[in-house]
């Protein structure tokens, strides 16, 4: 492929920031470029949740509040949208009235969309999308290392019976094989659970635990270094369910925890993973409807905007 210099955002010198089309950090669409090496793709479905929902019309906040992101990284001294060609890929549509065919439609779209080397930072929706994202990325790469930013643990075995909600994402991958056991991590968790069984099946799975009082406790520098310990040079799946976040932080959300980190501590916490073998990425979970003021939706597009970051500083090695 030659090398073509990447489209970037819309000038905001030229054109106002609250003008125009939304899309990711204004970014060109994905059909207005010949190759995209990260794209932002919107999943609006909703699904799965066990709580409140509204999950389905995150990808749109998101991209509202990605309005004002500069196109500069100076924590990690890397202008993502000229040196690499990022896009955004649009949303892909769902069948919102059965969860079995929204996960394999999702599956096989992901894979279209990644089939010539771009990689995704999808934007959801609930965290049931996160299966179907695993399928795809553990196709390509074989068994990827997960980093999950959560309150809850998601490895729970079934709601009403039913295997695919957003509680269950990361057991129904561990089953399949999906996940490389040596390397799983949940960073973020706290509140209450429905029994210690939780955490001794969690064990099981061969996941490791840092809660956020750990977070606290050790801060960011000791935190980052266990998880890149654990992580190596593994291909890597960060996904960043926005309730990871203390409700201070980010209170548009479904089923919001007391006692969680701050958007400093995981915007810090990522930028520690910078070299990293990041190959894909989610931000799930954002729910405007119980938004204020954007709080959430800006704390979401911050961290994209630090996936794409990652993303782009790898450079798809
Ligand atoms: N994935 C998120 N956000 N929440 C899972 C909570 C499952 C429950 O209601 O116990
Ligand atoms: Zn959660
Ligand atoms: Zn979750």
């Amino acid at each position: 492929m030659p090398e073509q210099t990447p489209i970037g955002p819309v000038d905001s010198s030229r054109v106002p920031r609250f003008a125009g089309f939304a899309t990711f950090a204004r970014l060109p669409r994905i059909d207005q470029v010949e190759h995209a090496d990260v794209a932002v793709v919107g999943v609006p479905f909703d699904a799965g949740v066990s709580y409140r929902p509204g999950a389905r019309f995150g990808p749109a906040a998101l991209r509202e509040a990605s309005r004002l992101l500069r196109p500069y990284h100076p924590e990690l001294d890397v202008s993502p949208f000229a040196e690499t060609q990022v896009v955004d890929a649009g949303d892909i549509a769902l069948n919102p009235f059965n969860i079995g065919e929204a996960i394999e439609t999702l599956q096989s779209e992901a894979e279209a969309l990644t089939a010539n080397g771009t990689r995704l930072v999808t934007v959801g929706g609930d965290h049931t999308i996160a299966l179907p994202l695993l399928r795809a990325a553990a196709k390509k790469h074989g068994p990827v290392a997960l980093l999950h930013f959560d309150a809850h643990l998601d490895t729970w075995d079934t709601y009403f019976g039913e295997p695919y909600t957003h509680g269950t994402p990361f057991r129904r991958a561990s089953e399949e094989g999906l996940l490389d056991t040596e390397a799983l991590s949940h960073v973020g968790t706290r509140g209450p659970l429905y029994g210690k069984r939780d955490l001794e099946e969690d064990r099981r799975l061969g996941f490791g635990i840092v809660t956020s009082g750990d977070v606290m406790r050790r801060g960011v520098a000791e935190t980052v270094d266990a998880l890149r310990q654990r992580i190596g040079g593994r291909p890597l799946y960060i996904s960043v369910d926005i309730d990871v976040l203390d409700p201070a932080h980010a209170p548009g959300t479904g089923t919001p925890e007391a006692g969680g980190m701050t958007s400093r501590e995981l915007l810090e916490i990522l930028r520690g993973l910078r070299d990293c073998n990041l190959v894909g990425a989610d931000v799930v979970e954002l729910a405007p409807a119980y938004d204020h003021a954007e709080i959430t939706a800006i704390a979401a597009s911050h961290v994209a905007y630090d996936l794409v970051s990652l993303l782009s500083l790898g450079k798809g090695a």
